[in-house]
C-alpha cells in the first residue's frame, strides 16, 4: 500500500531566472518568491494489486511526484508511506521495494543488454542462480532474448525501453513506478510494455505510472490521479473519473479537470 499525503516540492530559481521574474505580474500559482512550487499538494494512494494512472498536462508535476516517490528527490513537504514506512526516513526500504523507470534509460552503452541487467542485479545483491532465473523470466515476458547480447548503444528505442524496464525490475520489486513508459514507442513495443504492466496487475503488486495516453488508462488503470498546476484535482476510480461528465469518456473527464485544455496530448 502506497500513500502520498499533501506532497510538495519547490525548486529555487537560478539567478538568471529569478531576475526575469522580478517585478513581473504573477499569474501562475506555482511561482513563489525565489522558488517555483512544482508540486504543491499531491495526495493519492495505491493498494496492493492495483494500477494507478497519474495524469496531467505537460509540466503538471507528474515526473517530480514520481521522483519523490522513488526517493530520487526529497519532498519539501508532505508524506510518502509504503506499507506504513516513511520513504524519506527509510529510503533503503523504499529502494528495495520499488522498481523505478524514469525518462532516462540508466543503461551503460558499452555493455550488452544482459550485462546491464546483471550489473543492476548484482547491485541489489542477487545470487547468480536468482539472477539467471529472473533474467530468463523477464526477458521472456518482454520478448528480449533475441537482443540480449547486443550492446546498449546498438538498440532501437523500443529495445532500449524494454531493457530499461528489465533493469528496473530485476530485483523483483513490489511496487512499479513508471514515468511515461510508452512515450516514443511504436505500437508493437508499446503493447509489450503494456502487457508487462498488465501481468503485474494479476499479482499482489502496486503499479503507478504516468501517461498522456488515455486508452492506456482505460485498459489498465483501476484508479486515476489527475494533477494540474502541481496539485491533485481528482483522485478516485477510473469509473468515477469517467462518470464526471455526461459523455462518460476519459477524454472529456480530463478536459473538465484541467486549466490548460490545449496541452492535452
Ligand atoms: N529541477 C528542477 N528545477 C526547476 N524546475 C523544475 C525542476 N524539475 C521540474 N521543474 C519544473 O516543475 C514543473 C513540473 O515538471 P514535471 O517534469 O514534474 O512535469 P510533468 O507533469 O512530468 O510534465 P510532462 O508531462 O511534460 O513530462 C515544470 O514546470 C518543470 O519545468
Amino acid at each position: 500500500m502506497i500513500e502520498i499525503k499533501g506532497l510538495a516540492k519547490s525548486f529555487a530559481y537560478d539567478k538568471k531566472e529569478a531576475k526575469k521574474k522580478k517585478n513581473k505580474v504573477v499569474t501562475d500559482p506555482r511561482e513563489g518568491d525565489g522558488v517555483f512550487h512544482a508540486v504543491r499538494d499531491v495526495t493519492f494512494s495505491c493498494d496492493k494489486g492495483k494500477v494507478l494512472g497519474l495524469l496531467g498536462p505537460n509540466g503538471a508535476g507528474k515526473t517530480t511526484t514520481l521522483r519523490m516517490l522513488s526517493t530520487a528527490l526529497e519532498p519539501t513537504q508532505g508524506e510518502i508511506l509504503i506499507n506504513g514506512h516513511d520513504v524519506t526516513k527509510e529510503p533503503r526500504y523504499a529502494q528495495k521495494l520499488i522498481g523505478f523507470l524514469s525518462g532516462k534509460t540508466g543503461l551503460y552503452h558499452r555493455l550488452t543488454v544482459r550485462e546491464n541487467v546483471e550489473y543492476f542485479g548484482r547491485m541489489h545483491g542477487l545470487s547468480k542462480q536468482t539472477m539467471d532465473e529472473r533474467i530468463d523470466k523477464i526477458f521472456t515476458m518482454l520478448d528480449m532474448h533475441t537482443f540480449a547480447g547486443k550492446r546498449a548503444d546498438d538498440l532501437s528505442t523500443g529495445m532500449m525501453q524494454r531493457a530499461s524496464i528489465a533493469r528496473a525490475v530485476i530485483h523483483d520489486p513490489k511496487v512499479l513506478v513508471f514515468d511515461e513508459p510508452t512515450t516514443g514507442l511504436d505500437v508493437i513495443s508499446a503493447k509489450t510494455v503494456l502487457d508487462f504492466i498488465e501481468s503485474y496487475k494479476e499479482t499482489e503488486m502496486s503499479v503507478i505510472f504516468s501517461t498522456h495516453h488515455l486508452h492506456e488508462v482505460e485498459r489498465l488503470c483501476d484508479d486515476v490521479c489527475l494533477i494540474d498546476l502541481g496539485e491533485t484535482k481528482f483522485f478516485g476510480s477510473t469509473q468515477e473519473f469517467a462518470a464526471q461528465t455526461s459523455s462518460g469518456n476519459l477524454y472529456d473527464a480530463f478536459l473538465s479537470n484541467v486549466n490548460k485544455k490545449e496541452e492535452v496530448a
